[in-house]
């Protein structure tokens, strides 16, 4: 992929659907009794992983379109031993909370993936999974995909996550359905929520006790109908590429503005962006917003804490804004950008400083200094990141020549269309 440079974004527009929400309304729609009737779900390589896995577990998904779908649920003991392994692509909610509906289950199945998730960590899946009674083998003791398990016959659990990950907290919680008695999990920081919200919206009573967001097992589902909010972390992409250049002014309609999401709306204002919701709305239990940027000058920011969850998978784009801001940004507690689709500390800051940038890496964060103008020429790496082929691109669009970016097919995994969106947004 060949990027331009762009003097600056405008008009309105829309962004996919939620890749998080897309991936629970597919799992909780095959759990539950009845029809799910799914709308703006993410035709994504992410969730499609998921479609294929709950196919070959016997659930029958019809695709209306690329974006509606028909979930016919089968009910908490409806699912079927897979004649074949599962292969989740390079998708790790469809790995860690596909074993932890599996860890309920009477029989044996596979789950692999590719080279990135076969390097990403599913012990801390697999600890609680094994507490409450599940088998789960793989390679480095149950540590590394491919993972094999055989669930059923499993005991309520009171859980602390050692990190704050709504992978985590959402795998042991689906598990908690197939336990005897109430299962709890608790995070040192809140993680996204849309298991939770998700969970109500199909019926099932989803409690805080003690800090610990608990399950009664054997609640049972009653499928309803599904409208994907547009991804708040695909918006981000084009929020950043407006913010940072001056005459910008672009609406996105639509987006998800859950706060356990809107981390990067947050930061981008403190650094002086001009960001402006409008038309705010609620669908099945998940705010909704139109999202009004104009570009600007913007200063440097310290983030980090309970902020980092509500904005993991923008960093990298964050990183963007900050080779643009004046000042040192610092970005830290976000050790959990080590073990995503690539080392987002190492793949930003390498992909970044053929730019120019001037970015030092922390052990659990980076250090960006600004502003500085960025070099046309750059030839970009993606490590199969779909996050950082897309957050390149935004750099790209503020270089001062055209930009390289080597394997963009990544992009599909969370928005595919990107490249032409931006192009009819200069
Ligand atoms: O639950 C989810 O849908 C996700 C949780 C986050 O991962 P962790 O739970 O590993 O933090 C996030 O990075 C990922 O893109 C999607
Ligand atoms: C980390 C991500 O997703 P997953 O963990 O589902 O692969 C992401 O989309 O940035």
């Amino acid at each position: 992929m060949r990027i331009e440079p762009a003097a600056s974004l405008r008009g309105v527009t829309a962004v996919p659907g939620d890749k998080s929400i897309s991936h629970r309304s597919v799992m909780l729609g095959a759990l539950a009794n009845g029809v799910t009737h799914v709308t703006g779900f993410l035709p994504g390589a992410d969730c499609l992983s998921t479609v294929a896995c709950f196919r070959q577990l016997g659930v029958s998904v019809e695709q209306l379109s690329a974006t509606e779908l028909k979930v016919h649920g089968v009910g908490l003991r409806g699912l079927q031993e897979p004649s074949d392994v599962l292969d989740v692509g390079n998708s790790g909610t469809t790995m860690r909370l596909l074993l932890g509906i599996l860890a309920g289950q009477p029989f044996h199945a596979t789950l692999t993936g590719d080279v990135s998730i076969r390097r990403r960590p599913m012990g801390r899946v697999s600890v609680p999974l094994r507490q409450m009674g599940a088998h789960i083998d793989g390679r480095e003791e149950g540590r590394l995909a491919p993972l094999s398990v055989r669930g059923g016959g499993l005991r309520a659990i009171r859980f602390d996550s050692p990190v704050a990950s709504a992978q985590i907290k959402s795998a042991v919680l689906l598990a908690g359905l197939f336990a005897d008695g109430e299962t709890g999990v608790r995070e040192p920081e809140a993680s996204r929520d849309h298991s939770e919200r998700m969970l109500r919206a199909f019926g099932v009573d989803v409690a805080e006790k003690d800090g610990y967001i608990t399950v009664q097992g054997g609640s049972q589902l009653i499928a309803t109908d599904i409208e994907v909010p547009g991804d708040i972390s695909s918006a981000a992409f084009l929020i950043v590429a407006a913010a940072i250049r001056p005459g910008s002014d672009l609406t996105i309609r639509g987006v998800g503005v859950n706060p356990s999401r809107t981390g990067i709306l947050d930061v981008l204002r403190e650094m002086g962006a001009r960001i402006d919701l409008q038309n705010e709305r609620e669908s099945g239990g998940e705010p909704i917003a139109d999202i009004r940027i104009q570009g600007g000058e913007l200063r440097a920011v310290t983030v980090g804490g309970a902020t980092i969850p509500r904005l993991i998978d923008e960093i990298p784009v964050l990183a963007v804004a900050a080779t643009q801001a004046v000042g040192v940004t610092v970005i830290r507690d976000a050790k959990e950008l080590k073990v995503k689709e690539s080392d987002r500390i190492a793949t930003t800051a390498a992909e970044l400083r053929k730019f120019g940038a001037s970015v030092e890496e922390l052990e659990d964060g980076l250090h960006i200094t600004g502003p500085t103008p960025l070099s046309g020429g750059a030839e970009i790496a993606t490590y199969h990141d779909h996050r950082i082929a897309m957050a390149m691109a935004v750099a790209g669009l503020a270089a001062d020549g055209p930009t390289v970016i080597r394997d963009w097919e990544a992009v599909d995994v969370s928005f595919p269309g990107f490249g032409q969106l931006l192009q009819n947004l200069r």
